[in-house]
């Protein structure tokens, strides 16, 4: 176990760096720090800290983070007092360089996020996170995309580069709870315990909080959540909700449901510009497979050109996008303009 025995369930609260999306990657220092502190009274384990696309990710392409990540988690590291802190880093967009500076910043975790059928490319980072000392985690994004078998496989080489747990990401909330079960037994039985299973959900089809039941009940031992659902798409599962049903069925998870329902409500609610909804341009990413951050991008394209924000994102969906491929959301935009 890479935590305190006596929780059943690991919660990471997201809402620092998924949620980041949902605020086009303005956090202030200043709400970092409350955040962190309500998340930590609260007692939420992780509190994950850092650009929507991961370290590195402020740029032209992802969105200019209004302020330097590394101050971001430096605040959060500083604020915590029990909760672990945890960057997310996906190859090509963050370096090695990111990785050793934020762990000189005391971050305790490192995930390391690639698209579920090219877990090769994290390699580098899941060993380096290791020798650094830090717990390393691997997250195999778009797993919706792929089967169960292929995941168990891209699963086994996080865990032979050094892996402590792989996620099922449902990054574009695109799965049903059969599928998110599916999905995390074959990683489970491929793992044989050399690493633990965790679950990644988002809201896009309303099933955040039943997909991740349906993945501890297939074995997933750690799962994301962010407070208020504060993250991309329609948000991710929320952190209160799950802490409540989690103690309603006597797992443990050492989070205070009303101190969370409290911090959700008095330090999350106020940093965000509007609740995630799951409006039609949210339920298409879910319905269509697509990307959850690609939402903003989608509607920015949509109004610059005049087009339907639903028919871009079906299209990314036809296409099949990954994420990196940002780009093409505009082109996409683009030619839907001129075949009109
Ligand atoms: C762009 C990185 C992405 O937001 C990571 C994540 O949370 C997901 O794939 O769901
Ligand atoms: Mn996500």
């Amino acid at each position: 176990m890479t935590f305190s025995d006596d929780l059943d369930v690991r919660v990471t609260d997201t809402c620092l760096r998924d949620g980041s999306h949902a605020v086009r990657h303005q956090l202030t220092t200043d709400q970092v720090r409350s955040v962190v502190v309500a998340l930590d009274d609260a007692g939420v384990p992780v509190l994950e800290v850092a650009h929507g696309d991961g370290l590195g990710g402020s740029s032209f392409t992802y969105g200019f983070s209004r302020s330097d990540e590394r101050e971001l988690i430096a605040v959060a590291v500083q604020a915590a007092r029990r909760a672990r802190i945890a960057a997310l880093l996906l190859p090509g967009i963050g370096t090695t360089d990111d990785l050793r500076a934020v762990a000189e910043l005391g971050v305790g975790a490192i995930r390391v996020a690639t698209h579920c059928s090219e877990a090769d490319v994290g390699v580098q980072h899941l060993s380096l996170a290791r020798d650094l000392g830090l717990e390393a985690i691997g997250f195999l994004m778009m797993a919706h995309s792929q089967a169960p078998e292929l995941l168990a496989e891209q699963a086994r080489i996080m865990a032979d580069a050094g892996a402590t747990c792989i996620y099922v990401v449902d990054s574009a909330g695109a799965m049903v709870p059969p599928q998110a079960a599916a999905r995390v037994a074959a990683v489970r039985d491929a793992l044989a315990g050399d690493a633990q299973v965790g679950f990644h959900g988002h809201e896009n089809l309303a099933c955040g909080v039943a997909n991740t039941l349906a993945a501890i009940d297939a074995g997933a031992v750690q799962v994301d959540a962010s407070a208020r659902r504060m993250g991309a798409g329609a948000g991710n599962t929320p952190t209160e909700a799950l802490a409540a049903v989690l103690e309603k069925l006597a797992l443990r998870t050492g989070i205070d449901v009303g101190a969370m329902a409290d911090a959700a409500e008095d330090a999350v609610r106020p940093i965000m510009e509007g609740e995630c909804v799951l409006d039609r341009m949210a339920l298409t990413l879910g319905w269509a497979g697509v990307y959850s951050s690609f939402l903003k991008h989608a509607a920015r394209a949509a109004e610059r050109h005049g087009v339907s924000g639903p028919e871009i994102l079906r299209a990314c969906g036809r296409r099949g996008l990954v994420g990196g491929q940002e780009d093409l959301i505009g082109e996409i935009a683009y030619e839907l303009a001129s075949r009109r």
